[in-house]
């Protein structure tokens, strides 16, 4: 096959030209990538739930007509000048959380936040030139969190790619680029849960079932699952999750449900929802002197945060991951080696799988209770 290095590849791509209209599969232009860049052919890609969200019209960041998807992985195509620890052929997962190792965030070894390419992929555009490589007949279109793996094809900065196993099946570890490691961090990286503690989860999407499996995993002695959807339970169960209570079947306040349950609060609370009023509960039904709430949902533009300050100054501690505070292109590898090594599930969380041209179905699928999470095949 004739290489496509330095060319631009026309391919398909999901395109959201507007909050909430249906995603277009269109021929998209994807421009060679320059210096510090590097073109990935995305084989598969999952649908998280802040793909809906920026979709809805609701993240403050969300700008269209854009290529949403992050959770993919694929083979690298070509590479820009002064590439060097990624090659064609090699086997990745794009990373919206980057890692440059040279930014302040970086060298400090106080987060997995880094500085190197945010303020361009917060605006859908990669860093160098401040351009788009994404286009249709001319007119730009936005990248997304700097991984747009709604594309065949995509273009990366450097920082944003985790070179993995080339064994590693890429039908599986596509997880690994948000939901799945957002939980388990959540728990050891972010709360850093020890043994015998007691944990509460609210909300049972992959996200949540990850934080009870890593609960699991550090040793918690229960983990109570709270959810709104009683069908929850059947496949929480799986995962780690002991008890399980919806907020459904109480009359007073579920951090009271809580408390009282539990002697006093849990040791660990985390929130994978995205709703304010949840995040309020799951701090408040931490148990007083020690109880640390994360919070992992995302919540929408103009939502706040509230409490009663005493709750803090009586020992709560509120705290908030993201990507579970794991340094990406050093630990994805080591992720998808515990997951080929039968240390941390993926497969469980797979209940469905498409085509990119089933898309829209797969994003009507992923606010279905059955569903966790829907992978999509992008060349069929
Ligand atoms: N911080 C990060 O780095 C990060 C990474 C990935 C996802 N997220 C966010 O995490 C959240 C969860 O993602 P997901 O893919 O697991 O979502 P999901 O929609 O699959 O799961 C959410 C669960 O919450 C339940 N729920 C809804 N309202 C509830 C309520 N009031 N009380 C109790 N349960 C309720 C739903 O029934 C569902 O089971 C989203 O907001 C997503 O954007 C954050
Ligand atoms: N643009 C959004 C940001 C939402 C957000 O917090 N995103 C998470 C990842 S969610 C993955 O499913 C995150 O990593 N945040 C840190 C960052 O964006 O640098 C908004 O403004 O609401
Ligand atoms: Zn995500
Ligand atoms: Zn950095």
């Amino acid at each position: 096959m004739a290489s496509t290095q330095g060319q631009v590849i026309t391919c398909k791509a999901a395109v959201a030209w507007e909050a909430n209209k249906p995603l277009v599969i269109e021929d998209v232009q994807v421009a060679p990538p320059q210096a510090g860049e590097v073109r990935i052919k995305i084989l598969y890609t999952a649908l998280c739930h802040t793909d809906a969200y920026t979709w809805s019209g609701k993240d403050p960041e969300g700008l269209f007509p854009c290529i949403l998807g992050h959770e993919a992985a694929g083979v690298v195509e070509s590479v820009g000048e002064g590439v060097t620890e990624v090659q064609p052929g090699d086997h990745v997962i794009p990373c919206y959380q980057a890692e440059c190792r040279e930014c302040k965030f970086c060298k400090s070894g106080k987060t997995n936040l880094c500085g190197k390419v945010r303020s361009a992929t917060g605006v859908g555009l990669m860093l160098s030139d401040m351009k788009s490589r994404f286009s249709i007949g001319g007119k730009p279109i936005y990248h997304f969190m700097g991984t747009s793996t709604f594309s065949q094809y995509t273009v990366v900065h450097d920082v944003s790619v985790a070179k993995i196993d080339p064994e590693a099946p890429l039908e599986k570890v596509c997880l690994l680029g948000c939901g799945v490691p957002t939980g388990l961090g959540a728990v050891w990286n972010t709360a850093r849960v020890e043994p015998g503690s007691i944990v509460a989860v609210f909300g049972l999407g992959t996200v949540g079932l990850a934080v009870a499996e890593g609960a699991k995993t550090a040793g918690a002695s229960r983990i109570i699952g709270v959810d709104i959807d009683s069908k929850k339970f059947e496949v929480a169960k799986n995962f780690g999750v002991t008890e399980f209570v919806n907020p459904k079947d109480y009359d007073k306040p579920i951090q009271q449900v809580l408390v009282d349950l539990t002697d006093g609060g849990v040791d660990y609370s985390f929130e994978c929802i995205g709703n304010v009023g949840v995040m309020r509960a799951a701090l408040e039904c931490c148990h007083k002197g020690w109880g640390t709430s994360v919070i992992v949902g995302v919540a929408a533009s103009g939502q706040e945060i509230s409490t009663r300050p005493f709750q803090l100054v009586t020992g709560r501690v509120w705290k908030g991951t993201a990507f579970g505070g794991f340094k990406s292109r050093s630990q994805v590898p080591w992720l998808v080696e515990k997951y080929m090594k039968k240390e941390i599930k993926v497969d469980e969380y797979i209940t469905h799988s498409l085509t990119l041209g089933e898309i829209n179905k797969a994003f009507d699928l992923m606010h279905e209770g059955g569903c966790l999470r829907c992978v999509l095949e992008m060349h069929v």
